[in-house]
């Protein structure tokens, strides 16, 4: 079967189910569908973001307590009050967001806790939202006059579901969705290829935070009561969870995690006191032993489990009659690229890089070279635009740059790679391509979600497919890109680079940790690029692989430029031989 319909499945299920399950049931399962919604944000967020969140049941508050309060005081329908539960929860998760994100470490998440709990005790004490008796009476949700009850209610919560389902799917796998998933611990390659860190962490917060508020607004009209007590850090910390024991990065995930520990909790209340006679505290401390075996036995949650059961996902279809993307204009050879005057950057009392300065032309290749703690990766990182020059001047087609950040170097076209090789190993190699062409798409992440942006990202992967055959590695499109060696991964973040349509490439270390013929296959791509017309400035260690491929050469030694010029001037220059082999010439 085409694993393309196995969603179907539970399509299936959701629709049969209300209909010949006991009442029992159809009410377990609304609250498996409510949670459903917060844990996919949360997955979206946690699992694939790297923002832990224990606040996600303040949101669905937001949410509830809204609806809750127009209804019950100015008679508004709900079918009106949930554009305010999202307004609402939008506007709360944007201000906490700009609070907390910057945060890094344990301090994000225990600032989730600060303010699940602040949020809760504010309810608790507004006298206008009920205190801590909350607001009774509220209406239920209506269809053409037709309150809904029973079955259909299950199948508006679990038409949100897939929908909450469908939009974080489709946002995934989006330009912004794939630097979602290229997030954690690398920013810093993200922002070089222009994408706006700060405003994705933003953007998928909010997005949790709108699922959570719809959620909140299915419960509230489906109990027709809300106050404080489910929206407390207890049930964020169930939300977490759910996700976790689903698999914290997959959205069936969300769903299978949020349905096995309420079935869980649920069947243990039953089970417990029947088998020890008594009622009371033992069947939660099942429970947490229980959560702990799962998280012990199956720290990746059990979606992988299950995965290993079903038909791999078909790899992903480029198709050959894309359109292309919009390219810019490229420099006639000889014109001055980049321009770098006086550089100098000092930590502290060490200056780095001491004065230097260089010229690179529109189709050379030019070779900035130095021993180890020469200063190369700091002048690398000022070039661009990682570090902030002390003193000095760059600049890029004519553009001064030297206080610009790293993004306003990728929109005039600088693209590099890394030293430490940054892809996300566990996305196709034609993913991680993709990546690199971010600035070159227009669509945000409202057309991603609703799926409007789809011949764009046709042609962001037709491009992504050209650039990898142009570097020679067509054949692994499909091939995750950790399963690549080394060499081939180093290319693969070349092909990223010219998927920006780069002005310039610049290349940090490429052949370091290389082998021989791992090299001349590098050796080979960059000569074919510089036939190409491309301009590229390779900071390198290794001298022998310098030497025969660039046009100038620059030898740096203690942050200062000791030589400049052909390579063969620098082989014969005895400061170099000095500075490198620590002997006189
Ligand atoms: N963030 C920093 N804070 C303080 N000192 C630093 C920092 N980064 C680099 N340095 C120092 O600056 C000098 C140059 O380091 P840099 O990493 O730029 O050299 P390099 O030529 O790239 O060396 P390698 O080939 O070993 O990577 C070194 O003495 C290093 O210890």
């Amino acid at each position: 079967m085409n694993p393309r319909y196995l969603s179907l499945i539970p399509v299936a299920v959701a629709a049969v189910a209300p209909l010949v399950l006991p009442a029992y049931y159809i009410t377990l399962m609304n609250f498996i569908g409510l949670a459903s919604i917060v844990v996919i944000g949360l997955v979206l967020l946690t699992g694939i973001g790297g923002l832990t969140s224990f606040g996600q049941a303040a949101f669905v508050g937001v949410g509830a307590y809204t609806t809750a309060w127009l209804t019950a005081n100015f008679g508004l329908s709900p079918w009106l009050t949930i554009f305010a539960a999202v307004i609402a929860t939008a506007i709360s998760g944007w201000l906490i967001g700009l609070l907390t994100l910057k945060l890094s470490g344990h301090y994000l998440p225990l600032s989730t806790i600060a303010w699940s709990l602040s949020l809760f005790f504010l309810v608790g004490n507004i006298a206008a939202l009920g205190g801590h008796d909350g607001i009774p009476g509220l209406p239920g949700i209506s269809v053409f006059g037709r309150p809904l009850s029973g079955p259909a209610y299950t199948w508006l919560i679990w038409i949100f579901v897939a929908l909450a389902f469908l939009s974080v799917r489709n946002l995934l796998d989006s330009r912004n969705g794939r630097a979602v998933r290229s997030l954690r611990g690398r920013t810093v390659m993200l922002e070089a290829f222009g994408v706006d860190t700060a405003g994705l962490k933003t953007l998928i917060f909010v997005h949790a935070a709108v699922l959570a508020g719809i959620s909140g607004w299915l419960y509230a009209h489906l109990v027709q009561f809300v106050n404080a007590t489910p929206f407390g850090l207890n049930s964020g910390i169930e939300y977490l969870f759910m996700a976790v024991i689903g698999g914290a990065s997959s959205l069936w995930g969300g769903i299978l995690g949020s349905g096995l520990f309420i079935l869980i909790r649920d069947g243990l209340q039953d089970i417990v006191p029947g088998l020890i006679g008594t009622s009371g505290a033992a069947e939660s401390v099942v429970f947490g032993l229980l959560m702990v075996l799962i998280l012990q036995k199956a720290s990746g949650g059990l979606t992988p489990y299950l995965a290993r059961l079903l038909p791999p996902a078909p790899p992903r279809i480029v198709k050959d009659d894309a359109a292309t993307l919009p390219a810019r204009p490229k420099p006639a050879a000889g014109t001055s690229i980049l321009k770098v005057e006086g550089l100098v950057k000092r930590f502290g009392g060490l200056t780095a890089v001491n004065g230097v300065g260089f010229n690179l032309t529109a189709g050379h290749i030019l070779g900035v070279i130095g021993p180890n703690g020469a200063g190369k990766s700091t002048l690398f990182n000022l070039l661009t635009g990682v570090l902030t020059p002390n003193e000095g001047v760059i600049e890029l087609s004519g553009e001064r740059m030297d206080r610009r950040p790293q993004a306003a170097f990728a929109k005039l076209g600088v693209a590099r790679t890394f030293q430490h090789v940054m892809l996300r190993g566990d996305m196709s190699v034609l993913e991680n391509v993709a990546v690199g062409a971010h600035l070159r798409g227009r669509r945000g992440a409202f057309s991603a979600i609703l799926g409007l942006d789809r011949e764009e990202e046709a042609a962001i992967f037709a491009n992504a497919r050209r650039q990898l055959e142009r570097v020679g590695l067509g054949e692994y499109l499909h091939m995750p890109a950790g399963s690549l060696a080394l060499g081939q991964q180093r290319i693969l973040e070349i092909a990223r680079a010219l998927a920006a349509d780069p002005v310039v490439l610049l290349l940090d270390e490429p052949a370091a940790g290389l082998r021989y013929h791992e090299k001349q296959k590098l050796d080979e791509v960059l000569r074919q690029l510089r036939e190409e017309g491309m301009t590229i400035l390779i900071v390198e260690h290794d001298m022998e692989f310098v030497m025969n491929l660039v046009d100038r050469l620059v030898v740096v030694d203690f942050g200062q430029k000791i030589a400049e010029g052909l390579p063969e001037e620098i082989q014969e220059n005895s400061r170099v031989q000095q500075a490198y082999l620590g002997v006189d010439a």
